[in-house]
């Protein structure tokens, strides 16, 4: 049986934290007990408009991952100085918009090849490796090979949000085909988004995948089942107070 890579993905804890403005709850920290627990790197996305992830974090975990980072980065000058600059191992470069709710399709790399190529490029220069971000489309994968970067990620959003059991199984077969023939160009692929306990073992069954990057999901599940323990803690020390 062939290794599965899991990145886990710590974006979701910084939203937490930027809710309300507070220290707590840090993804260094979250970052470290993944770790702990089995996770083979740590992802995180540094948007441009600070919504989860802060620039701090990031220096902070070039730090104390024990693992490697993913650093996820829109295509732009300022973030690939920052890549340069913190040098993670990998750097995901994904396509951004201010309004969306999270990334909501693959990076257009056909479109704009040049600057693409550009910014691998700039990233391999740094020492570090280049993913891209894309959808299961061959154009998209073809002009990766083109780009020169090492491994790409296939988004899959569509699979996991597809609304009828027949339309995920198209998905499926489509990420499936797309994921064979970008191995078999000799890319390395991992693939993410959406990802979640009751759809991920179609995905993470198939052979040629090297990691799934999975945040969102994990982060939810992580708040249910550690509730049981806060709120006895909380009452623990309200009652150590009137005693
Ligand atoms: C590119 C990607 O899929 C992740 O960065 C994911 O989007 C993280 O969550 P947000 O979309 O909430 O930033
Ligand atoms: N690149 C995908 C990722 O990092 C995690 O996405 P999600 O599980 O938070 O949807």
């Amino acid at each position: 049986m062939k290794d599965i890579l899991l990145g886990v993905n710590v974006d979701h804890i910084a939203t937490l934290r930027q809710a309300r403005g507070t220290t707590y709850p840090d993804p260094a920290h979250a970052a470290s007990v993944a770790e702990h627990a089995g996770a083979d790197g740590i992802t995180i996305h540094l948007r441009e408009d600070r919504r989860h992830i802060q620039d701090r974090d990031v220096y902070v975990m070039k730090e104390t991952l024990q693992t490697r980072m993913n650093l996820e980065l829109a295509v732009t000058d300022e973030m690939l100085t920052i890549a340069c600059e913190v040098k993670p191992e990998f750097c995901c470069l994904v396509p951004e918009k201010r309004e969306e709710l999270t990334t909501e399709g693959g990076l257009d790399v056909a479109g704009q090849q040049d600057k693409i190529n550009q910014a691998v490029a700039q990233l391999a220069a740094a020492g570090v490796k280049a993913s891209l971000f894309i959808d299961a489309d061959k154009s998209q994968i073809d002009a990766a090979v083109l780009s020169q970067a090492p491994f790409i990620e296939i988004h899959t959003g569509c699979y996991a949000d597809a609304p009828t059991e027949e339309l995920q199984l198209q998905e499926l077969a489509r990420l499936k085909g797309a994921i064979e023939y970008a191995h078999s160009v000799g890319l390395k692929v991992n693939a993410g988004h959406g990802l979640h306990y009751f759809n991920v073992k179609p995905i993470a069954a198939i052979p040629e995948i090297v990691e799934l990057n999975i945040g969102h999901a994990i982060v939810a599940r992580a708040a249910i089942d550690g509730l049981d323990k806060a709120v006895r803690d909380m009452k623990r020390l309200m009652i150590e107070a009137r005693l």
